[in-house]
């Protein structure tokens, strides 16, 4: 079971008023959002929309021009959250000429995880069949689930996953989505990027980012209900369409002065 800092009702992830600037253009502008403890958080926007530039930013691996990002309460990237965050990029990061468990032996005592751990994330991403054999010889799919074996090792209490699910089969997919909720209902947090829409219904709360901007922190019932919508996807397309003054933030915020609150919005988070 992960260690848990923070404890459920709190966030594990609190980012206010970045902004990041990536070769010169600006890519993130003055983003703010909480990341709830023990909760599985889709960031879900379309391709270049800033969800990698914004997990980068969270593992402390990116340049930010301003803004505060505080992980587990201590800011992002600083050395104590080393063995506490755990991050998979798209690309799978594994030796080729290496087998799985070789890659998750070497991993493991990098990271200085007990080496039974190793045969305990080779299971939980149901790679026990491929333990013996090259990565190198393994498909892009196989690939990236030692990768995800990898940052399970340890045991970290976030995980911060990009595009996990890219190129796998539905089968595989919803187990992966299992194995996401089973590790936050043992006490882990994990927001996990996804260009496809329809992802979102698996996530327990939603960030949709567009154009480095978020346009809604909300659970897909409150983002459908907001956006009078039964379809994430028109979700997106209607907050794209309309904007957010329709929209009102998590906790009531005040509308404009002399317009009233537009129905069913009551305690939505659709960003501000
Ligand atoms: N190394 C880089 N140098 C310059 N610009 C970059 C770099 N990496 C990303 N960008 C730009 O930053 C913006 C956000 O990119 P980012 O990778 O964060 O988006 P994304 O939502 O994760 O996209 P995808 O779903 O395709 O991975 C894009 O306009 C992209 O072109």
């Amino acid at each position: 079971m992960a260690k848990h800092a923070g404890g459920p009702g709190t966030d594990a992830i609190v980012v206010r008023d970045l902004h990041v600037r990536r070769a010169h253009v600006k890519v993130l502008h003055g983003l703010s959002l909480d990341v709830p403890s023990g909760r599985v958080i889709g960031l879900l926007g379309p391709s270049g929309s800033g969800k990698t530039t914004l997990m980068r930013s969270i593992v402390g691996v990116q340049v930010v021009d301003s803004g505060t990002i505080t992980v587990l309460g201590l800011p992002a990237g600083s050395a104590p959250l080393r063995r506490r965050v755990a991050y998979v990029t798209q690309q799978a990061s594994v030796y080729d000429d290496l087998t799985v468990r070789q890659n998750l032996a070497y991993f493991a005592r990098v990271l200085g995880a007990p080496s039974a751990d190793v045969d305990r994330v080779i299971g939980r991403v149901h790679l026990g069949e491929y333990a013996g054999r090259l990565a190198g010889s393994l498909s892009g799919g196989q690939r990236g689930r030692v990768s995800l074996a990898a940052a399970l090792l340890g045991q970290p209490e976030v995980l911060v996953l990009d595009e996990p699910t890219v190129g796998l089969d539905p089968v595989l997919r919803v187990e992966l989505w299992s194995l996401f909720h089973a590790l936050a209902a043992e006490g882990a947090t994990l927001l996990v990027s996804s260009h496809v829409m329809d992802e979102a219904k698996r996530c327990d709360r939603l960030l949709l980012m567009r154009n480095g901007e978020l346009l809604a922190d909300d659970t897909v019932p409150g983002v459908l209900e907001a956006t009078g919508t039964d379809d994430i996807e028109d979700a997106f397309l209607s907050l794209i369409e309309h904007g957010r003054p329709d929209l009102r933030p998590l906790g009531g915020g005040a509308p404009p002065p002399g317009e009233a609150p537009p129905a069913g919005s009551a305690g939505t988070g659709v960003a501000p």
